[in-house]
């Protein structure tokens, strides 16, 4: 079944409903066929949207349009999850058996992320901390489709929930193929430029600062402009066809702005209370041959300053988690190739004490040092001071979060699209022993991917 015949069969239910026996969150869902996530989400006209693809090819894919609830404190974010886990637990204690025609209630999928920095200046339109509940969602499991539809029956009339649900599915539009990606004349504005990059790197990295501040993460926000850009997610859609083994998102909370993004690095992954997370930092780039990927590869593994990028971060998780978990064990370091460059990574694995929930976890976790810096409040004053561009959601963190498990990742690699704009981020961590030319070299290698992707590589 395609999608709009999905959406009809979805409201014809929904019409069908008995509102009188409607409670809580109710979902319904019917299977669909669909090529592309990303194509159907750009197809779309009504916000927010929001696309949703953790790192294994085996996971859960998600495309989201509309919301049912949206919550801009991580408080309110956890308070909805427990009223709705307490609501889930009571109706089972209660069993009724339901009946064929009532929609199953469960707990829901939350999708958003934070900001990097909530005292910052941000993006417009993006606040620091925004998850939703999605009205309609596509998931897709390995190449199974499924169009589901939620309604929130507590504090509003149920007629006036079912009305806003039924206007969400008629709204849909049918999938097309992704537009291609013309190659443009862009405008390109790096801030900061490359003598003010040199000037911070060696600022930060004098001995008697370096004893203050062992590691931050200073970040260049590269600006194309054109009288017109590519759809955000025709953009997205390219560049994760090429960006294996990332994690690939995309929202557009209102029309004209979007964050897209094909990111590496795991916030973390959450199942009931085991947790893993990881330290990825330290890069080299891509050789030409697997001879010399293995070579820069180990370079890397035995690099002193890039060791140092890594040992910031895995340190501030663990002392993080200590208290979080009853067990804690560290991976191996291991080097990981992604298109344009290659990074240092390794895994910890917790199992939480019972009850530590995610706005917990997303309280303490982010920034990482990955991002951010060590210790984190003089790395994000100094960056305060240094950056002029604001950062927004790049280097936050973006996902979904659910009673049972969540996932996030660190949103890097990414971009914020707008009608006339294409802002990339990059950043690089900065210690003992960076070299400024270096560390710009990084940058670039970092935005590599999407600049080719626009024909600037
Ligand atoms: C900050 C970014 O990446 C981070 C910085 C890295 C580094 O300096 O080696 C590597 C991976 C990430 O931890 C970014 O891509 O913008
Ligand atoms: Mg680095």
């Amino acid at each position: 079944m395609q999608v709009i015949q999905a959406a009809k069969a979805l409201a014809a239910q929904l019409s069908a409903l008995d509102l009188l026996a409607c409670r809580g969150t109710q979902s319904l869902s019917v299977p669909c066929e669909v090529e592309d996530l990303v194509g159907w989400l750009n197809a779309q006209r009504v916000t927010p949207r929001l696309y949703w693809q953790p790192r294994e090819a085996s996971a859960a894919g998600y495309a989201v349009l509309g919301e049912a609830r949206a919550f801009d404190s991580l408080v309110a974010l956890q308070v909805d999850m427990q009223r709705q886990a307490q609501a889930q637990s009571q109706a089972q204690s209660q069993s009724q058996p339901q009946s064929q025609s009532q929609p199953v209630s469960g707990s829901p999928d939350y999708f958003g992320g934070v900001a990097f920095d909530a005292q910052a200046a941000g993006w417009p339109g993006f606040g620091d901390c925004r998850f939703i509940l999605p009205r309609v969602l596509l998931q897709r499991q390995q190449g199974r489709c499924t169009l589901s539809v939620n309604l929130r029956f507590d504090d509003r009339p149920p007629a006036e929930e079912l009305a806003a649900a039924q206007a969400c599915l008629a709204a849909i539009a049918p999938e097309r193929p992704l537009p291609p990606v013309a190659h443009g004349s862009y405008q390109r504005c790096d801030t900061p430029t490359r003598p003010e990059w040199a000037r911070w790197v060696s600022q930060v990295t004098q001995p008697e600062r370096l004893q203050q501040l062992p590691k931050v993460v200073l970040s260049r926000e590269t600006c194309l402009t054109a009288e017109r850009v590519p759809s955000p997610w025709a953009l997205l859609g390219r560049w994760q066809a090429e960006a294996r083994h990332c994690f690939h998102f995309g929202v557009q909370w209102a029309p004209g702005t979007a964050l897209i993004g094909c990111s590496p690095e795991r916030l973390y992954r959450r199942q009931g209370q085991q947790l893993v997370t990881e330290a990825l930092a330290g890069t080299t780039r891509r050789g030409r041959d697997t001879a010399q990927d293995e070579a820069l590869a180990g370079a890397l593994l035995a690099d002193k300053k890039n060791g140092l990028e890594n040992q910031c971060v895995y340190q501030q998780l663990l002392t993080q988690l200590e208290p979080l978990a009853q067990r804690l064990e560290m991976g191996e370091a291991h080097v990981v190739p992604l298109r344009s460059v290659q990074h240092i990574r390794r895994e910890i694995h917790a199992e939480l004490h019972p009850f530590i929930t995610d706005q917990q976890l997303l309280g303490v976790l982010p920034p990482t040092p990955a991002v951010g810096g060590t210790p984190r409040a003089a790395a994000l004053a100094r960056i305060r001071e240094l950056e002029r561009h604001a950062r927004g959601w790049y280097a936050g963190a973006f996902g979904r979060v659910g009673h049972g498990s969540s996932e996030l990742a660190v949103s890097i690699r990414c971009a914020q699209v707008s009608d006339t704009a294409i802002r990339l981020y990059a950043g690089a961590g900065i210690v003992a022993g960076s070299q400024a030319e270096d560390e710009w070299h990084e940058l670039d290698a970092k935005i590599a991917d999407i600049l080719s992707l626009l024909g600037m590589g």
